[in-house]
């Protein structure tokens, strides 16, 4: 494919996916509930007052709702202890109403974000934050029991926009442990070749315009630019970034980490930045958090006789 000017990228269309994800998940709730008499439980932890936090928080507890989950809202002050939060995490993980258990972060400075991600019961761990399912996810045949939402939701839209992946190069930007690690240990488990650029890589514009696939996930706006595309890549942009501008309402705008309106004319295939990986991650939470409850059945109900399978039964 050649990159004429007048050439525009397919939008990959974050929010008609994740609502039809949405949909999927709501029918398979809706047979829960008339054959088991049960429901999905997610159970969502927010310390403190951080806006964006409780953006959200509030987007996960409506999403829950819309698809006929139970939630349950733990609302903690910003100065709470971290013996307080872990023992909000400790009655989660005794509750069996609750399947998924969901920490906001960031976490208030004086809260150790590690020991509380490590006190989430693996059963519950739908965020995919504990170090246990991070480090199945980095072995070969150890599958984990929950994989992190972003990363997920990248490459079900890559799956889902009919995007091939094994064999192609795939750049991962960033290599935070919540989405460019796992994003690329994800890609490499699904055969790409799989390089991650970050704050150190020297040139990082001559690797990714190698790239077939292009995850951007490093939080700053606009880094990624036209000429650094290669021709038909699909990007996928998690960057979600606030940036000033006057003639909006809130006073800012939210931009990915690529240049969007540059990459269009030469990608194959975009996310658009709000709109893309966002509406995803919320959706993925949804589906770990009804593959959590499927898994509880399965242990009750001889697997045989199971008209919802959990997409996998032993730890
Ligand atoms: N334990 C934990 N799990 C998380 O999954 C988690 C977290 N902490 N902390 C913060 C990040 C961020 N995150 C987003 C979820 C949805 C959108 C989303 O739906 N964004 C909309 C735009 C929303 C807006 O307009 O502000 C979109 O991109 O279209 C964005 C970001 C989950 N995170
Ligand atoms: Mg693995």
């Amino acid at each position: 494919m050649d990159a004429s000017p007048e050439k525009v990228a397919k939008i990959i269309d974050g929010i008609a996916i994740a609502k039809d994800i949405r949909l999927e998940i709501t029918s398979d709730v809706q047979k829960m509930k008339e054959v088991y008499g049960k429901v999905p439980g997610l159970a969502v932890i927010i310390v403190g007052e951080r806006k964006d936090s409780q953006t959200y928080v509030r987007m996960k507890r409506r999403m829950c709702a819309e698809v006929g989950f139970v939630s349950f809202d733990k609302d903690m002050p910003g100065d709470a202890s971290e013996e307080e939060v872990l023992q909000a995490v400790k009655a989660f993980n005794e509750d069996s109403a609750v399947h998924g258990i969901l920490v906001q972060l960031p976490l208030p400075k004086h809260i150790d974000e590690q020991t509380v991600l490590s006190a989430i019961s693996l059963e519950k761990d739908v965020d995919g934050f504990h170090p246990l399912n991070i480090g199945r996810l980095a072995m070969k045949g150890r599958d984990p029991l929950f994989v992190p939402c972003t990363p997920k939701g990248c490459i079900d839209l890559l799956d889902r926009s009919g995007i091939k992946i094994a064999g192609k190069r795939a750049v991962v930007l960033g290599r935070s442990n919540i989405v460019g690690m796992p994003a690329a240990l994800l890609l490499l488990h699904r055969d790409a070749t799989v390089s991650i650029v970050h704050s150190k890589t020297e040139d990082p514009a001559s690797i990714v315009r190698q790239a077939d696939i292009v995850i951007a996930a490093i939080g700053r706006p606009e880094t990624v630019r036209g000429d650094w595309i290669k021709p038909g890549a699909a990007i996928i942009d998690v960057g979600t970034n606030a940036v000033d501008d006057a003639s909006k309402k809130a006073g800012y705008r939210l931009v990915g980490d690529v240049h969007f309106e540059e990459a269009s004319k030469v990608a194959g295939h975009i996310t658009p930045v709000p709109g893309g990986v966002g509406p995803m991650t919320i959706a993925m939470l949804l589906q770990n958090t009804l593959n959590s409850a499927k898994r509880v059945l399965a242990k009750e109900v001889p697997l045989e006789k199971l008209e919802i399978r959990p997409k996998q039964v032993a730890v």
